[in-house]
């Protein structure tokens, strides 16, 4: 088994407007690692997104993947049939996105939601489903007797943390995090990071995360990637792209970042 768990190679992102094709990700090639974590970062419209989505496949019309390859473990999830992909999401790659908060149905106690992931994906009973739902609520730091209350009985920190414990008890390999935590408050988009991060080490999952913010990117990511205008412009480790960023555009994002007082800049970078 190669240390590699997903590479994109050349990936080319169309979106089909009524003006023409419109590029939203040009020629983008990148790994992520088995138990890696990393950061795509770039201004607002560069492409992360369009790139989270076209890995998982659930990029709509207008939007077309024109080229490239997204391999996991070497298998071209572009060329899946759409049956075999339905089996990759969730179980393999799981996600969680801005919206993940309103992605519950709010009609449904969270336990049933767990069964409906659960029976699906993987067969499991009733009781099996109410097992795995008490240990993810554990590990999530939610207490087990409220399995059976509704969504809207929850704060949206909690809910967002619902959503991640639905998607750790697939146990996927990799986990796709698109501003999971935007719409929190910093406290608590903290609090949760911190709680994911734990996670990734004990179980050792893969993560794609995105998000606006370069510094709490630096903190949590092994490598990370820089896109400016659906380029991946420069692609390193946490302590190259941000102590010594080749890119000029990179040097810029960082130099954007409020300054807290006493910290150093070093080669355009933060210290
Ligand atoms: N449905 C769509 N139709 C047309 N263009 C789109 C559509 N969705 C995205 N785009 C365009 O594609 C480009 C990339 O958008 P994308 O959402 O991937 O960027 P992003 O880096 O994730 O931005 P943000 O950080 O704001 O979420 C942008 O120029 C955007 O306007």
């Amino acid at each position: 088994m190669s240390d590699t768990l997903l590479q994109i190679r050349n990936l080319e992102v169309d979106y089909l407007l009524d003006k023409g094709a419109f590029r939203a990700v040009k020629n983008v090639s990148f790994d992520i690692g088995r138990g890696e974590i990393f950061g795509l970062a770039g201004e607002s419209g560069c492409g992360k997104s369009t790139i989270a989505f076209a890995i998982t496949r659930l990029a709509k019309s207008p939007a077309w993947v024109t080229g490239g390859e997204i391999l996991l473990d070497g298998r071209d999830l572009l060329k899946l049939p759409e049956g075999e992909m339905q089996k990759v999401r969730w179980r393999r790659v799981g996600m969680v996105f801005q919206s993940a908060m309103n992605s519950l149905n709010p009609l449904m106690r969270v336990e049933a939601q767990f069964h409906d992931v659960l029976h699906r994906h993987t067969g499991a009973t009733r009781a099996q489903s109410r097992e795995r739902a008490e240990a993810m609520f554990k590990l999530v730091g939610i207490s087990t007797s409220r399995l059976t209350d509704y969504p809207h009985q929850f704060s949206g920190g909690m809910r967002q943390r619902i959503v991640i414990a639905i998607c750790l008890a697939l146990q996927p390999e990799l986990i796709i995090m698109d501003e999971p935590t935007t719409a929190l408050d910093v406290v608590v988009q903290r609090e949760i990071l911190e709680q994911v991060i734990d996670l990734q080490r004990s179980h050792g999952f893969s993560v794609l995360f995105i998000t606006h913010d370069l510094h709490l990117m630096a903190q949590l990511c092994h490598r990370i990637g820089v896109m400016l205008k659906g380029e991946l412009v420069e692609v390193g480790d946490v302590r190259q792209v941000s102590h010594a960023p080749v890119h000029d555009y990179t040097r810029k994002l960082w130099n954007a970042i409020p300054q807290l007082p006493g910290r150093r800049e070093l080669a355009g970078g933060v210290a």
